[in-house]
């Protein structure tokens, strides 16, 4: 018998269960990756371990099961891991399947992602869902109406009547039973009214607001598949372990989280297999025990979430798109899809503004090294893109242009009244102190110039009168201008190339006129972040992709001058 540990680290020795107080038994042999135990030994072993990487991804790829005895929050945990080659637990759960609300818009799309679900029938897959088409949003702006129109309006907001039919009509056309949903929309009428009386929508409520979108949406989906007689069951995500900060609206996942939700699903699934069906973007936080949102789109990363605590051999992000695409299809209808994505260029990708993945949900598919597809629930049949740990790069240069719009850009230029290092230090201080997240940043000895984003979906809202709090901050050290209607378009691929990269990308923008105000390569060695006007930007994005991607030729021109290399390594260029 063999168990895998991968990242596992073996704290103490083996005890044979069977025998608690015989002297522990070493495995036959034994390396950090790998133990092997006696052919003899097949009953249950009793390991201790420090949680390093989910048990459960040992046990499945050790085709052994596992379970906690003890919570989740200790370091050491105490597994029992018995040697069970049976059939339950070589049919256990083959991978995460997420839908987003753009593949759940209707009962009809419900019945597609169902048929797409059964599909496959070697795939046992955990599926994660997004509310329905465009609930999130009118969820919110219901709340926010609330907050004015006073109580005995409340049942007339025009988004809770929206609400109500679409997951009404969803459920009488599906052919499920009603009261799989009419608590919730009782509830969620209820929860108006109390926002109506106390007049304030605060980020936790809003928390507690949005989740009635991915709660009704699971339910009515796994009822659904009852009814078609695949055995499903609905989980909500805050309580089955997904444990977070309590950072309303924005919160982050904890480790704890991992095993958690690995007891809860595997366990289950061991006892009583049927499909679980879970709602995406909800957590709960640790002190408050309140429903928690892992930000806008954060359904991606509850997924990977769930990849990682079960190391499941993969993890389909399905959308409505043939995967991700070379640049946003909105502003350039002739992006194509890119078959192949590192988690790094991915993580880049979705951290400068492609919507298409959750900026944080690269993280757990990395750290559990699980490749992630994404693929189109419109188009099945399309390859979609395949993120991995590493990929072959010899021929790659650009992978995908990002647009981020509406950025705001400071120069700030040091008066010289303290040294280089005070300079920088007293610069980034300012920032850490108001709690303004920083972009881009190109520096040289006395003079930075850097971005900051105020419509960034996942941090909070830069008001005016922060902004100028920071200017005044700064200009007790440094001569201060602040640019507002920027943007940053990111070049994502092969910086290894870079030279390439920025010939041909500044002899676009200079045929076509555009003045790049600043320019920065990251220590991800992934991305070129340009920024220039807002006004200017979408038609650099169409250039950029006509040159990279639609024209047969390569580089074969110089550009001269213009950008040079910043003391700490960052190209940079100022007009
Ligand atoms: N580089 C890109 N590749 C693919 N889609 C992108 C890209 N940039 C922006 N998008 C947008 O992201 C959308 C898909 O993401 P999202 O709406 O979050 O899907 P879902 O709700 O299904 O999770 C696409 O419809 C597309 O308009
Ligand atoms: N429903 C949430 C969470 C989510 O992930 O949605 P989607 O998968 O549709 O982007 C949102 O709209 O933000």
């Amino acid at each position: 018998m063999a168990i895998s540990l991968q990242s596992c680290n073996v704290r103490s020795a083996f005890q044979n269960s069977s025998n608690s107080t015989s002297p522990h038994q070493l495995p036959s042999s034994f390396n950090s990756q790998r133990l092997t135990f006696p052919k003899s030994c097949s009953s249950t072993l009793k390991l201790h371990l420090t949680w390093g990487a989910s048990v459960a991804a040992c046990a499945r790829r050790s085709r052994l099961q596992v379970s906690c005895n003890k919570g989740v929050d200790g370091l050491v945990q105490e597994e029992e891991c018995e040697n069970r080659e049976s059939n339950e637990v070589d049919k256990g759960l083959t991978c995460v399947m997420k839908f987003g609300g753009s593949s759940l818009a209707s009962a009809e799309r419900m019945r597609e992602v169902a048929d797409l679900v059964c599909s496959f029938p070697d795939e046992r897959p955990v599926v994660v869902l997004s509310a329905m088409g465009k609930t999130t949003n009118k969820l919110l702006l219901a709340g926010e109406k609330a907050v004015s129109c006073g109580v005995s309006n409340t049942s007339e907001i025009d988004e809770l009547g929206f609400i109500k039919h679409l997951h009404t009509r969803t459920a009488e056309e599906l052919g499920i039973d009603q009261s799989v949903i009419s608590g919730h929309l009782t509830e969620l009428e209820q929860l108006l009214k109390g926002i109506a009386m106390m007049k304030e929508l605060t980020l936790r409520t809003k928390d507690y607001l949005v989740s009635f979108g991915e709660c009704m949406s699971t339910r009515i989906f796994a009822a659904y598949l009852n009814k078609l007689g695949v055995k499903a069951r609905q989980y909500d995500a805050f309580d089955i372990g997904i444990i977070t900060t309590d950072d309303f609206t924005n919160a982050d996942i904890l480790e704890a989280t991992y095993p958690a939700v690995a007891k809860c699903l595997h366990g289950d699934w061991i006892k009583d297999p049927a499909m679980p069906i879970v709602t995406g973007f909800l957590g709960k936080g640790w002190k408050s025990s309140a429903i928690t949102t892992l930000g806008r789109g954060g359904s991606d990363l509850t997924a990977t979430t769930i990849g990682k605590a079960l190391g499941l051999p993969e993890i389909q992000v399905w959308k409505d798109v043939d995967g991700v695409l070379t640049c946003d299809p909105s502003i350039y209808s002739g992006a194509k899809p890119v078959p192949y994505l590192t988690f790094d260029e991915a993580a880049e990708l979705a951290y400068f503004g492609a919507q298409v993945l959750h900026p944080q949900s690269m993280r757990p598919a990395r750290e559990g090294d699980i490749p992630v597809r994404v693929k189109n629930s419109y188009n099945p049949k399309a390859p979609g893109t395949l993120i991995t740990k590493t990929r072959d790069m010899t021929e790659a240069i650009l992978t995908s242009i990002v647009l981020k719009r509406n950025v705001t850009m400071l120069d700030i230029v040091s008066t010289r009244m303290l040294g280089q290092f005070g300079f920088l230090a007293k610069v980034f201080s300012i920032f850490e102190e108001l709690g303004i997240s920083v972009d881009v940043v190109a520096t040289s000895e006395v003079s930075i110039s850097l971005t900051l984003d105020p419509s960034k979906f996942w941090s909070r809202e830069l008001i005016q009168q922060e902004l100028d709090h920071v200017v005044e901050e700064l200009e007790k050290i440094a001569v201060v201008n602040l640019l507002h209607g920027r943007s940053i378009i990111s070049l994502i691929g092969n910086v290894q190339r870079s030279s390439l990269i920025l010939e041909k990308a500044f002899n676009v923008l200079r045929s076509n006129g555009v003045n790049v105000q600043m320019i920065s390569q990251g220590a991800s060695k992934v991305n070129i972040s340009l920024i220039v006007n807002d006004s200017e930007a979408e038609k650099c994005v169409k250039a950029l992709h006509q040159s990279f991607f639609e024209s047969s030729e390569s580089s074969d021109f110089i550009l001269g001058g213009g950008y040079g290399k910043a003391s700490n390594g960052a190209l940079q260029h100022h007009t």
